[in-house]
């Protein structure tokens, strides 16, 4: 190599670290350190490039060649930069200039990160407070998590005074009451550094949910929830979700539902079956008791024929599920799921399980000739039943849906549904069909065992309609008018689900209100269904007889009472909810007289969908005791 040569010497180049004291050789035209390159015969690739890398001690000749041979090779580039641009620079290094980058884009991201965490909250407080909303203070990082979860956790402290009130905003969503009371709507809140607009007006809540939804988008829920949710239609968004949308809706059309309602009562007949007809009361917490209805009817619901199938396929993922509750309880570590730890091993090995019990089921499914389906006419379209279609045939069998249900735009034709579509959906049908209708039914037969009255009137249409012992059928689930105006009412005090969550997709003026894109919005279910202005001096009282004609007339807005939400992404499952609730508190009523347990504690209150914080004792008493 010409200009070359050795010795130990004092490398003079203007280096920001300083002189450095090396062995070397030394290219005269280069101020930078080579490598030596003693004992090396090939000079071609990887050994050629190890070669020419810069050294700082003789003992790094002995380096084996470098890992990163186009990092090298651009610092190479740069070097060489540097040398053309040495002289001008007065002699200024790469790695200083190097460090000033560094410096410079590490400056750029604290102020990023403090714009986003400082600046931007306050400016966005300005922007809101100037058109009159306003709202607890900003406090860095958390927001207003702090305030929130201390007025929540001193709501929860105490149970319901009195027992019997049904007033229970204040305690189920205790911030959202404190708050609007200081605030009016709407109000802003912060969760950490996201704004959040607390929004009560039903007109708004029209136009977010119903004719402006699509400058609205589904918050992205928690990474832990969505474990726990699936990422199924629930969470999904854009053509995917209009596609999967579009592909299950057939399933609850209320043609299809009827066809389950024998299989429900038999069910609902079974659980009833194992309680003693003695005159003697025997208590039982509905609020577990219920599940075993609702789990039958989602896996009926699901996997129709394969029902069996379907149920081993549930029974993986609710063990998955207690995985991921239980890190829901635990602190959240950012990354923490994908490390190896033992339960993370476990889930993932249930995750394995259940996409390998979900091919086989399909495999069968497939199979099955098809003259065997057709004769399947009598029996109800099954959510599996439909995805496989939709993952088999690029152009999906499903015929439109109804125009009512304001379906977007159809998703190009080629998209299908793979096999983790099948198992995400599966995830979030059995969680979003089990937890919130057994909280309805839950919440339906306290507010009965509260309201003797109201028992007998709904006992009384019952046995007029479908007499004291049959299974209520599809002719007289429509005929149950008392009962459903009691669904409805329970609904509109106890909704399971009591909020929702909006995100402004871009820049939007909503009511006169210019809300920046990103701004979440937060629609209080049971703020509306609680509010006195819409539903009277009586907005605490037990009321069926308000829903007398419809839920539309019940309140003095249409949009008051939005227990399945609104629009597009209203609840698929409503029907079948209050088809399964009609069914199994008709056949109860049928048999039984209900009344709260001694034991029993009002508490109503919230960890994602509301539920008795202590459980729902009552005391059952056979009407058919021998
Ligand atoms: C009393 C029972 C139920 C209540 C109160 C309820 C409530 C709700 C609400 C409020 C939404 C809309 C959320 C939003 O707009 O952000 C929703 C969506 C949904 N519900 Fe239900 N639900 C119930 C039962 C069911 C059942 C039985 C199923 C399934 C069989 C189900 C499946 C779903 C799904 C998949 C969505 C998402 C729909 C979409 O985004 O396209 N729900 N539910």
């Amino acid at each position: 190599m010409p200009g070359r040569h050795s010795g130990v010497g004092e490398h003079k180049a203007p280096c920001c670290l300083g002189r450095i004291r090396t062995l070397c050789w030394r290219d005269e035209s280069d101020p930078f350190p080579i490598l030596q390159l003693r004992g090396l015969v090939d000079l071609n690739g990887s050994a050629r490039r190890a070669a020419q890398r810069p050294v700082v001690a003789e003992e790094d000749a002995a380096r084996p060649a470098p890992r990163w041979p186009l990092l090298e090779q651009a610092i190479r580039v740069l070097s060489k930069k540097q040398r053309s641009m040495g002289d001008s620079m007065g002699g200024w290094s790469w790695q200083w200039c190097l460090s000033l980058g560094v410096a410079g884009a590490c400056m750029f991201i604290a102020l990023k990160v403090l714009d986003f965490l400082w600046w931007r909250p306050k400016r966005l407080e300005k922007h809101f407070a100037k058109q009159g909303i306003h709202g607890p203070p900003y406090r860095f990082f958390v927001g207003c998590v702090n305030e929130m979860v201390s007025l929540m956790l001193e709501a929860s402290s105490k149970p319901m005074i009195p027992q019997s009130s049904h007033n229970i905003l204040p305690r189920v969503l205790s911030f959202y009451h404190h708050w609007n009371k200081i605030y009016g709507s709407p109000f802003l809140l912060w969760f950490g550094p996201m704004p959040r607009l607390a929004i009560a007006d039903p007109d708004l809540i029209r136009e977010i949910m119903l004719s402006r939804s699509d400058a609205f988008e589904r918050y992205e829920s928690h990474p832990l929830v969505r474990q726990l949710e699936g990422e199924g239609l629930v969470s999904l968004r854009g053509e995917k979700w209009a596609h999967h949308r579009k592909v299950l809706t057939p399933t609850f059309h209320m043609e299809n539902l009827k066809l389950l309602i024998p299989f429900i009562g038999k069910t609902v007949l079974g659980m009833v079956e194992k309680l003693p007809t003695s005159g003697k009361e025997v208590e039982i917490d509905v609020s577990e008791w219920f599940q075993t209805v609702t789990e039958d009817a989602i896996t009926q619901t699901a996997f129709g024929r394969s029902f069996e199938d379907g149920k081993a396929v549930f029974q993986l993922q609710t063990q998955q599920m207690l995985f991921a509750a239980e890190a829901f309880r635990n602190v959240f570590i950012p990354g923490y799921r994908f490390l190896p730890t033992k339960k993370n091993t476990s889930s993932w090995k249930l995750e394995k399980e259940i996409k390998r019990s979900l091919i086989e089921l399909i495999g069968r499914r497939r199979q099955r000739p098809v003259d065997e389906e057709k004769r399947g006419d009598d029996s109800a379209k099954d959510l599996l039943g439909l995805m496989i279609d939709a993952s088999v045939s690029k152009q999906s069998p499903v015929r439109p849906a109804p125009a009512e249900e304001r379906q977007p735009a159809a998703p190009p034709q080629e998209s299908t549904m793979t096999i983790r579509d099948i198992v995400e959906e599966c995830k979030t049908f059995f969680f979003a069909g089990k937890q919130t209708t057994s909280n309805l039914l839950t919440w339906t037969t306290v507010l009965l065992a509260m309201h003797p009255e109201w028992q007998e009137r709904a006992r009384g249409e019952v046995l007029r309609v479908c007499g004291p012992c049959d299974v209520p059928s599809r002719h007289h689930l429509p005929k149950l008018k008392t009962l459903g105006m009691i669904l409805h009412e329970t609904l509109r005090l106890y909704p399971p689900a009591v909020a929702t969550i909006r995100r402004a997709k871009a820049d939007v003026v909503l009511g006169g209100y210019h809300i920046p894109a990103g701004t979440e919005l937060l629609i209080p279910i049971m703020g509306l269904h609680h509010d006195e202005q819409l539903w009277g001096a009586d907005v605490a009282q037990f009321n069926p007889a308000r829903f007398a004609d419809g839920a539309a007339r019940a309140a003095r807005h249409p949009t008051a009472f939005i227990p399945f939400g609104l629009g597009p992404r209203m609840c698929i499952g409503q029907n079948l909810a209050v088809l399964e609730a009609k069914l199994t508190v008709a056949v109860l009523l049928q048999r039984f007289a209900l009344r709260l347990s001694p034991a029993y504690v009002h508490a109503p209150t919230v960890l994602m969908l509301l539920y008795p914080q202590f459980g729902a004792p009552i005391l059952f008493r056979s009407l058919n005791s021998s």
